[in-house]
Parts: structure tokens; C-alpha cells; sequence
């Protein structure tokens, strides 16, 4: 059994990694840690893990993490960077799904995170944990950055016109929103129910942290630099990322749901839709799973891509696992391979 350790086991996602780990066939919970709730019963502050997790909150530390083999940091920014070069120096392997280690360039990481990088020199051993691009390097990785929840819907999204070389680089739009669930369990007057549940808006559209993220990894698919206008929106729902991708064609003709079906034909958890739909949320509420559909309307010569995950799972917490099952050579499905909520 992978004996597993969560840091941040009273966040959304820590609850969510809790969740898929109780069940997972191959792994053992083996510390969970907060600073809040040290010594309360995991399953005293989430019920819906009463049978399934027997642990109590311990203080998050390289004494309590040192019996794992692998320790997932769902943590704000910043925090793995600082605990990260202890665990690999012992051996343990390490799965962050904060923002940590996803940017190459630390300068650029000081510039949107706002303090200078803790381990710079970690970052070249760092893989991008995107199975669907990185399955190789994820197998033999001892330190995974796991992607944003935005920058997971953005870049499968574009993924096979990008490699296809079909698109103009220099021209994309993602125009993406997100569940609430998004900013994490804190008490914040912005994210407050009576602030958010019947509202809509559009947030950081000079610039959010996620933008050089993504066109990171764009560039990297399309071998050369993109330009990427990127626009965060928040939606009263409390799971869930739609994203609308739009591109302009090099050419005029192509098939382009062939395309999209034969790159990910092998993928367990990319499901590209029959031509003419629409993906919703709440079919992927709760799942490892991307649905994507690509479209080209009428007029003008624009492919437009819908991509939608749940921000929690394949956004966070699934895929987060999904790189843990490559990292220790267990089938990749193992503990994901679930249906989605419905309604
Ligand atoms: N929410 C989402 O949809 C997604 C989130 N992410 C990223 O995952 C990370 C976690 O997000 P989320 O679960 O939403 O966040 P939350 O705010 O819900 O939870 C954060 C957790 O980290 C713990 N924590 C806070 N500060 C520290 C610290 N200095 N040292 C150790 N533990 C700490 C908190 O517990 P305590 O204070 O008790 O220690 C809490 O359990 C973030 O970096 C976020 O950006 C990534 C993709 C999607
Ligand atoms: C709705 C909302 O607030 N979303 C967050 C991004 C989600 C997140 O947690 O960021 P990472 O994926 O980088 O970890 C935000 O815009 O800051």
C-alpha cells in the first residue's frame, strides 16, 4: 500500500483528496495535517467520511510526514515551497497542487505570487502534472505541480489544434468561468453567498496568476509563443469551469471533431462530445473528467472549443491522483473511475 500524506486536510481539496484516497485501493491515509484542528477526528470536522477515514488532524511537519510515500500539499501558495526540499531529501515524493513549482522561470513566479521563490532550484526537477501531455516525465517524477483549475480546462481545450498546428498561436481567447468553490474554504465578504449566489461577473481581467500558466503550457503544444487573452468570470454555482476557447483557423477546411477524437481517443478521462454539443457542468460534478466539444459557427473563420471540469477534480484533487497512480505504476484509473453526479 502507498502510505499517503495530505497537507491542508481541512480545505476543499484536501477534502476532496480525502475523499478519493478512502476508497482507493492502493493507498493508506497515513497523515492529514492542519494547524487549526490538530487532535480533532478528520471525520469529527467531515462527516461524510465517518467509516472511511480513521485519523485525527496532525501538526503539518516533516516529523509527521516523514512515514509517507507520497504527501500531496493542498495548500495555499507558497507553503510547499517551503516544506517540499526536507520530504524529497527523505525520499518522499511530493504532489503539490498549489501554484508552487508550475511556473519554469522563478522571476516570473516572484512577479505573479509576490515574494521571491523559496528553491528555485527545484523548479527544473519539477513536471507539470497534465497526464494527457506529460504522461512520461509524470512516471518517473519525484515532484509534480499539478495544474490550475483554469489552466487544466484551458489547455485540453486547445491541446489538438495547438499540436495539429491548425490555429493561429498569436490569437487565442479563453473565456472561462468558475463555481465558487474555486477560491478555496475561507470566510471572505467576496465570496459570500449573499455576494455571489445571484450574481455574475467577470474578475482580474488586466491580469490573473493563472495567464502566464497557461500560455506556459500553449507554448509549449504549439512550439512557439501564443498570445492568449485569458478572462476569469465567477458564476453563482459551487462546483464547476466552463471554458469557451476561441481560435482563428489557418485554413478553411479540416475535420475538426475527428481531430479532437483521435488525440484523445486513449485518454480514460478526456471525453470529447458528438459534433453539436453543448458540455454542461453538472455532468462532470463530482468526476475526473474533462468534456470537451468543438464547434465551428457559422460565418467567419473561428473554431470555438467548450471544455468543462469540475474545478475540485480533474481541476485539482482527480488529477492530483491521476499523476500519484503514474508516479507509482498503478493503472491510472485506480480510485477515479466513477460517473458523474446527475442533476
Ligand atoms: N479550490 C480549487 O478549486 C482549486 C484549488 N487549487 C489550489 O489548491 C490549494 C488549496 O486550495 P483549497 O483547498 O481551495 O484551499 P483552502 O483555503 O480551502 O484550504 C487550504 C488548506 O491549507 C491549510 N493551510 C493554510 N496555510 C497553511 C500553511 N502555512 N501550512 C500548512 N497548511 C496550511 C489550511 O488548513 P489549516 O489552516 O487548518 O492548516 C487548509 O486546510 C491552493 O493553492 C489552491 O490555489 C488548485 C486547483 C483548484
Ligand atoms: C473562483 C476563484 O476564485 N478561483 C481562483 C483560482 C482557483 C485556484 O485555486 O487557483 P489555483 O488553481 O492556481 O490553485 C482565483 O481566481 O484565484
Amino acid at each position: 500500500m502507498i502510505r499517503a500524506g495530505i497537507v491542508g486536510g481541512t480545505g476543499y481539496t484536501g477534502v476532496e483528496l480525502l475523499r478519493i484516497l478512502a476508497t482507493h485501493p492502493e493507498v493508506k491515509i497515513e497523515a492529514v495535517t492542519s494547524r487549526s484542528d490538530v487532535g480533532k477526528r478528520v471525520d469529527a470536522a467531515y462527516p461524510n467520511l465517518r467509516g472511511f477515514v480513521d485519523a485525527a488532524f496532525v501538526e503539518p511537519g516533516a516529523e509527521a510526514l516523514a512515514g509517507c510515500d507520497v504527501v500531496f500539499f493542498a495548500t495555499p501558495n507558497g507553503t510547499a515551497m517551503r516544506m517540499a526540499p526536507e520530504l524529497l531529501a527523505r525520499g518522499v515524493k511530493v504532489i503539490d497542487l498549489a501554484a508552487d513549482f508550475r511556473l519554469q522561470d522563478p522571476a516570473v513566479w516572484a512577479h505573479w505570487y509576490g515574494e521571491p521563490h523559496a528553491c528555485p532550484e527545484l523548479l527544473a526537477d519539477a513536471v507539470y502534472g497534465l497526464p494527457e501531455v506529460n504522461r512520461a516525465a509524470i512516471r518517473e517524477a519525484r515532484l509534480i505541480a499539478c495544474p490550475g483549475c483554469y489552466p487544466t480546462a484551458v489547455q485540453l481545450g486547445l491541446l489538438p489544434l495547438l499540436e495539429a498546428g491548425v490555429i493561429d498561436p498569436g490569437r487565442i481567447i479563453a473565456d472561462v468561468k468558475s463555481g465558487v468553490s474555486g477560491a478555496g474554504r475561507k470566510a471572505e465578504i467576496p465570496i459570500l453567498m449573499s455576494e455571489t449566489g445571484e450574481s455574475f461577473k467577470a474578475y482580474a481581467v488586466q491580469g490573473h496568476r493563472h495567464w502566464p500558466e497557461i500560455k506556459q503550457g500553449l507554448a509549449l503544444m504549439a512550439g512557439t509563443t501564443v498570445g492568449l487573452t485569458f478572462v476569469p468570470h465567477l458564476v453563482p454555482m459551487i462546483r464547476g469551469i466552463h471554458a469557451t476557447l476561441y481560435a482563428d483557423l489557418k485554413g478553411d477546411a479540416g475535420d475538426w471533431q475527428a481531430l479532437f477524437e483521435a488525440r484523445y481517443r486513449d485518454e480514460p478521462f478526456v471525453d470529447v462530445l458528438p459534433q453539436g454539443s453543448h458540455p454542461d457542468t453538472r455532468n462532470v460534478r463530482g468526476v475526473n473528467r474533462c468534456q470537451i466539444a468543438v464547434h465551428r459557427p457559422l460565418g467567419g473563420n473561428t473554431v470555438v472549443v467548450l471544455s468543462v471540469i469540475d474545478n475540485l477534480v480533474k481541476g485539482a484533487a482527480g488529477q492530483a491522483v491521476q499523476n500519484m497512480n503514474l508516479m507509482f505504476g498503478l493503472a491510472e484509473t485506480a480510485g477515479l473511475w466513477a460517473v458523474g453526479l446527475y442533476p
